[in-house]
């Protein structure tokens, strides 16, 4: 299947639109080729000059995949890293300056999920403004003095003799530089993860411990274990799972901290097996479609970044649809990802029908023999019977124009939510049909122990984890990795 797919990424990926699209007067659509010819952003300026040369451009950082078929793609290798923070860094600054210049600076902090966010916002429906390019690394007018040139008369008057201030004051100018501190090595995905799971996996550990420290392995114990896992949020299911192993392998004996965390990420690993798959797309859809759905502020948007880039590193021929036409910042912040991965953009007016967005990108993208048509939904609450409606009608739309469609419904989980994230799956499966799952922000401090309740419950593939807000940041969900980081052992 692998080899096949890897067919597929580069047969598909190197076709070119058939016919170029008419413009529609409502739709913003936007090909990417412009954007790929544009040069990339330099916003570092010249006068800073501890800042590094500007970056190449974008990175594509992307090879296909060696040990699967997990959408084919492998993240960069960490060599590749540098370049990336580098253009990521560029990109934040670019994403900042274009919500600064769209009156939106302070949505462009991006609101942790409050009831509000489910209301359109009161901005105008500006059409989505050109990228800041960068700045210029000259003065103003464009003209750098030449090497040799005569000091002007300014220059030559003797500068006037600093003040000799009393004790206890200073002036800029006799202030010591201060010393920057010395870049830090930027972690590789495992050590995010683990960074972000170390409050679930240290608690456990020492928790752990402590009830183990000189006892044998009896009835209470088990007990205590069963109730810390559960604590931990990985369920009964899985806790039992743990208690089970444990009492058939030790029971009556002596047992460490370190022979229950190895029984531990044994049976997480046994839970997390069968849902870490990779995301299979059958691009004899052209489109394939997928959805993004979930609670706002969960990372729907930056995930659809992150996947273009991968898919579309891999030669593939990417759209991307703004139907959170909630928010105009979500309108802004795609179009920037698709600008970033090369992807084609589609996007309409804040407040307008989603569900009629939804409809048309998938004829825009037919049309124009996109592989994948990737679509944005605002974020809501799982309680809003109304705008989880919305999402219903959303799927029924493209339904009518394929009735497989969407092929994958993907809902991104936020990995510091804990346990609503169960009720989230629930809800949003019976709504939209969810038939995968990405789960964010693992790199934060991250309580994962509900995934393994959510895949003992729900069965449902988890296809990446987010581990940082770059674009390379979602690394395929791997089992083994996960329970490790959770039970604290491994790399
Ligand atoms: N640390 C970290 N931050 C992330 C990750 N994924 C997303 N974020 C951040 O989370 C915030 C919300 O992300 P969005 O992509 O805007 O979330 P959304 O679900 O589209 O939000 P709504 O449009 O409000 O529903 C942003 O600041 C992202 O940069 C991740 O894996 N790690």
């Amino acid at each position: 299947m692998a080899l096949s797919f890897i067919k597929k990424v580069f047969t598909f990926g190197r076709e070119k639109p058939a016919e170029e699209q008419a413009p529609e007067e409502a739709l913003l659509v936007e090909e990417s080729a412009a954007a790929q010819e544009a040069p990339v952003a330099d916003v570092s300026p010249a006068s800073e000059p501890a800042e590094p040369a500007s970056p190449p451009p974008v990175p594509s950082g992307h090879r296909p995949h060696e040990g699967g078929d997990r959408l084919e793609v492998a993240p960069p290798s960490e060599q590749e890293k540098p370049v990336d923070e580098q253009a990521e860094g560029d990109f934040r600054a670019e994403l900042n300056a274009q919500e600064i210049e769209a009156g939106e600076a302070s949505s462009a902090e991006h609101p942790v999920a409050t009831e509000a966010n489910d209301e359109p916002h009161a901005a105008a429906s500006e059409p989505i403004s050109p990228l800041v390019r960068g700045m210029s690394d000259r003065t103003e007018g464009g003209e750098e003095a030449p090497a040799n040139a005569e000091p002007s008369s300014e220059s030559t008057e003797t500068p006037a003799a600093a003040p000799i201030l009393p004790k206890g004051f200073s002036t800029a100018a006799s202030a010591p530089a201060p010393i920057p501190d010395a870049p830090k090595p930027r972690q590789t995905w495992f050590q995010r993860l683990r960074a972000g799971l170390a409050r679930t996996s240290s608690q456990l550990t020492g928790q752990i411990a402590a009830l183990f420290t000189k006892r044998k392995l009896d009835d209470q114990t088990l007990q205590d274990l069963e109730d810390l896992l559960i604590q931990a949020d990985l369920g009964v299911e899985t806790a039992m799972r743990v208690t089970d192993t444990l009492a058939s392998e030790r029971y009556g004996k002596d047992v460490t901290g370190e022979d229950v965390s190895r029984i531990m990420a044994q049976e997480i690993a046994k839970v997390l097996k069968p849902v870490a798959k990779p995301l299979q797309l059958d691009l004899s859809h052209k489109p394939h479609v997928i959805l993004i759905v979930g609670v706002n502020g969960t990372g729907k948007t930056t995930t659809i970044g992150k996947l273009a880039a991968k898919l579309s590193g891999a030669g593939l021929k990417v759209m991307v649809a703004a139907g959170d036409t909630f928010r105009a910042a979500a309108i802004e912040q795609l179009k920037i990802w698709a600008d970033r991965t090369k992807s084609e953009f589609i996007g309409t007016k804040l407040g307008a029908d989603a569900a009629g967005l939804a409809f048309d990108a998938f004829q825009q993208a037919k049309a124009s023999k996109s592989d994948v048509l990737i679509i944005d939904t605002a974020g809501r609450l799982q309680n809003k019977a109304e705008l989880m409606a919305e999402l219903e009608k959303i799927v029924r739309v493209l339904g009518k124009l394929d009735p497989d469609a969407p092929h994958t419904v993907l809902q991104t989980l936020d990995a510091t939510t804990g346990q609503n994230a169960l009720n989230q799956v629930e809800i949003f499966r019976n709504v939209a049909g969810v038939n995968g799952l990405i789960m964010t922000k693992l790199d934060g401090t991250a309580r994962g122990g509900i995934l393994v309740a959510i895949s003992a419950k729900h069965k449902l593939p988890v296809y990446f984890i987010g581990v940082g807000e770059g674009v390379d940041d979602l690394e395929p969900f791997e089992a083994e990795d996960f329970a490790q980081a959770i039970a604290g052992i491994g790399q």
